[in-house]
């Protein structure tokens, strides 16, 4: 029997800045529906290994694959149409100041010209709700909300136009615990009524426990384990063990620097 195809499918990807190799060969696979967490260090390629993924950067080599299709050789056009797949929570919200809420919200189907723009507000209102804010808030601008409220938004922005895929990039740095937590459920919220597939980067071992279903941990350009989110704690690497942990010595801190 073969498997099901996954959803997204990274091999052996490579990526280096000059001389300094900062993906080594990154093998990963997302199944449909499922919520994989990429945990590691401060600096060790996990936005580099995101923006390969979303074709903001060409890997040197290696595939990425969404339902089969390879995408570091698609056409700009060819690209668009897959990243109507996709919705992304930028780290700070990435907001545009000099708009209001609703129109962040309703950005990328204002740009698609598929609706007017009353039709375009009415289901900014619908998803500003779906993430706890009331429709007052539509008219208001990014510089007059909270963080937490911010980050509300650009939920509300990335689950828009009901993307098959959520990025989320450190969805909770900047929050206090409580506000965090708040943002992690409304992430297993929108993703499950969406019945959407994520892949999310993050430092926030809370974050990570609570929405993933699969954890893996990229150190020194590789995947250097991965397994069931509940393992993570126990996941018998030491690697893992101290960064989990949030040990200042071991194996990570030890070898630093080589
Ligand atoms: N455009 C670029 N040119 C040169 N070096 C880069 C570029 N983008 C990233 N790097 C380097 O790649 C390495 C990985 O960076 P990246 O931002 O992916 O780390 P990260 O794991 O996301 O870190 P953090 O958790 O702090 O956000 C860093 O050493 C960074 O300086």
């Amino acid at each position: 029997m073969t498997s099901p195809q996954p959803k997204i499918r990274i091999d052996n990807v490579h990526k280096a800045f000059g001389k300094k190799k900062v993906l080594d060969g990154v093998s990963l696979t997302v199944s449909k529906g499922e919520s994989l967490v990429i945990i590691g260090g401060s600096g060790t390629g996990k936005s580099v290994l995101l923006k390969c993924i979303l074709g903001l950067m060409q890997p040197d080599r290696g595939a990425i694959q969404v339902d089969g299709e390879e995408l570091t050789t698609l056409s700009t056009r060819e690209r668009e149409r897959v990243m109507h797949k996709f919705g992304m929570l930028f780290q700070g919200a990435a907001l545009f100041d000099s708009l209001p809420v609703w129109q962040n919200v309703a950005f990328g189907l204002l740009q698609l010209g598929r609706m007017s723009r009353a039709q375009a507000k009415e289901l900014a209102v619908e998803k500003l709700r779906s993430v706890g804010l009331k429709a007052d808030v539509a008219d208001l601008f990014p510089s007059e909300l909270s963080g937490g409220m911010q980050k509300r938004v650009g939920l509300a922005r990335a689950i828009a136009e009901k993307p098959e895929i959520i990025f989320f990039d450190e969805p909770t740095t900047g929050l206090d615990p409580i506000m965090a937590d708040v943002i992690n459920e409304l992430i297993i919220d929108c993703a499950k009524d969406l019945g959407a597939t994520t892949l999310s980067i993050t430092h926030d071992m809370a974050s990570a426990r609570k929405i993933a279903d699969r954890v893996a941990m990229l150190w020194e350009g590789r995947i250097i384990w991965e397994g069931p989110a509940a393992d993570v704690f126990n996941s018998g690497n030491p690697y893992v063990d101290q960064f989990v942990h949030g040990r200042a010595h071991g194996p990570i801190t030890d070898n630093a620097g080589r």
